[in-house]
Parts: C-alpha cells; structure tokens; sequence
C-alpha cells in the first residue's frame, strides 16, 4: 500500500493506494502535515511506502520521523521520468508539472496529450505523441486572481469565489466576478482551441483545486479529475522502481 502525498502551494492532498485503486483520499492545511501523516499511517498499517511530491523546498524534516518505519520517496528532477524533457530550463520545471506530464503520459500512450491544473496558479503542461514534454504556461489560479486585485488595490474586496451572473458586471462584486470567472473560462477555453487546431485529436485532462468548478463552465468538453495528480504521483512511482 502507498501513501502519495501532494504538497501544492495552498494546500496538501493524499491518497492511500492499493495498486491503482484509491482506497481513501485526504486534504489538509500544511500546518497539520506530521499529525495528518501520522492518523492516516495509524489508520492504514499496511501502507509501506510514502510517496512525496512537493512545489516547494518540503519540509523533509518533517517527513525523518516517520522514515525509520515507512520507505520514503521525494520525487526529485533526478528521478527516471517516462518522456524527454524539452522545456529550456529542466531544472526549474515544477516537479508537480512532471508528476502531471509523466501521469498523462503513462495513462495515454501515444497521445497528444494537455493536462491544466487549476491549483493557486492554472498550469499546462503539454506532452506530445512522441512523448516529449514541451512546456506549456503558468497563469495565476482563481483565488490567486481574487486576493492579488485585493492585495494590489485600494478600492477592490476580496471576495470568494462566485459564480458570475453575466459577462457584464453591474457591480464592483459581479465584475470582479466575471472578470475572474469568466476572464479563466475564456483563457482555458482559449489555450485548448489553440491546441486543438495543431493536435486536432488531443487528450485534455483538467485537474487541481477549481477543477470541478471549471469543467462545467467551459466550452469545450474535457475530462476533468480532480485525483489525477496523485493517481500520476503512484503511476510515476511505479515507472521509477521499475526502470531505475
Ligand atoms: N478549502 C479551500 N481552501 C483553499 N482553496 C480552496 C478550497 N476549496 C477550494 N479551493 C480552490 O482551490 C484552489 C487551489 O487549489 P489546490 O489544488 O488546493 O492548490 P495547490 O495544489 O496549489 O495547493 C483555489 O484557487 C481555490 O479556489
Ligand atoms: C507553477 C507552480 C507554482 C504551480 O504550483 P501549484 O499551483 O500547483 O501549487 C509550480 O509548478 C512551480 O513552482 N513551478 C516552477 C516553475 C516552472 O514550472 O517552470
Ligand atoms: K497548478
């Protein structure tokens, strides 16, 4: 059994896997991390393996206690992943974006394929049928959109997220609203016509935080998961112990 753990930069998600069956899944604040780990270990004995993937520096500190029980794995750029890498500066490439492009490109073989996580920044991450990695881009997430204007204004709220009435705003709220709304619909929307019009037979997986919230509001109609990033997280893991 494993324990695939995603540290994103707003929040950490979990999945106990038996195989590739999800037998639980979890999301907690990062503050809680070692007692989240801990319960769930103490719920699921059987879970021999921690798999780690982490946007940022993880507090692998925080991981020590529990490595003389359990295997540990950070997933790192010096990991064997299953596509060649052609983004300019590999180093830098978000290790959650190569857990996503290995996913897609493990689940679809052969595939054009786009993954869009709309975590606290909206990702693409596009992996071709030769299994290239490409690139893709980075736009701030919803939240990200609604506290920045907050944040870097004197007059705009910060509202939560809501559905937007119309494309019109007749009101600060509902023009924020539709801008941030409508303003990430359109650019989601925008992006994928953009690749279908090269890749006309393109694999599109859209994950993250908003992913449910968006799918419903796009145009085009694409497959929207919500795990796929963990499910890519225990996939990943087992390419690498059997390639390594
Ligand atoms: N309880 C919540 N706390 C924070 N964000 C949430 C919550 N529920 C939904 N969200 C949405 O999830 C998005 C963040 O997605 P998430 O996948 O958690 O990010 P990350 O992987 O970067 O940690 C935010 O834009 C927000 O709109
Ligand atoms: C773009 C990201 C901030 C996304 O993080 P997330 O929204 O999933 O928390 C992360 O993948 C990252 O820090 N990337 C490094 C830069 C790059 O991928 O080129
Ligand atoms: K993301």
């Amino acid at each position: 059994m494993i324990l695939a753990i995603d540290v994103g930069n707003t929040r950490i998600k979990a999945v106990v896997f038996e195989g590739d069956t999800i037998l639980k899944s979890f999301i907690f604040e990062k503050e809680r991390l070692q007692e989240s780990v801990q319960k769930i270990i103490a719920d699921f004995p059987l879970v021999a393996t921690l798999v780690v993937s982490s946007v940022g520096e993880v507090e692998k500190q925080a991981f020590r206690k529990f490595e003389n029980k359990l295997k540990v794995h950070f997933v790192s750029h010096e990991d064997v992943f299953p596509f060649v890498n052609n983004y300019g500066t590999p180093k830098t490439l978000g290790i959650d974006r190569m857990v996503l492009a290995a996913g897609a490109t493990l689940l679809y073989p052969g595939q054009n394929r786009l993954v869009i996580d709309a975590g606290t920044c909206v990702t693409y991450d596009f992996v071709d049928e030769h299994n290239v990695y490409q690139g893709g881009a980075i736009s701030p997430g919803l939240r990200l959109r609604y506290e920045s204007m907050h944040h870097y204004t004197a007059k705009l709220p910060l509202l939560n997220l809501e559905s937007p009435e119309s494309y019109i705003g007749k009101s600060t709220a509902s023009s924020m609203h539709s801008g941030v709304v409508n303003g990430l619909v359109y650019e989601i929307d925008g992006f994928i016509e953009e690749y279908k019009a090269v890749y006309p037979k393109i694999i599109i997986i859209l994950t993250g935080g908003d992913a449910d919230f968006l799918a419903k509001r796009l145009k085009n109609t694409i497959f929207a998961n919500s795990n796929f990033l963990l499910e890519s997280l225990n996939q990943t893991f087992q390419y690498t112990i059997n390639n390594d």
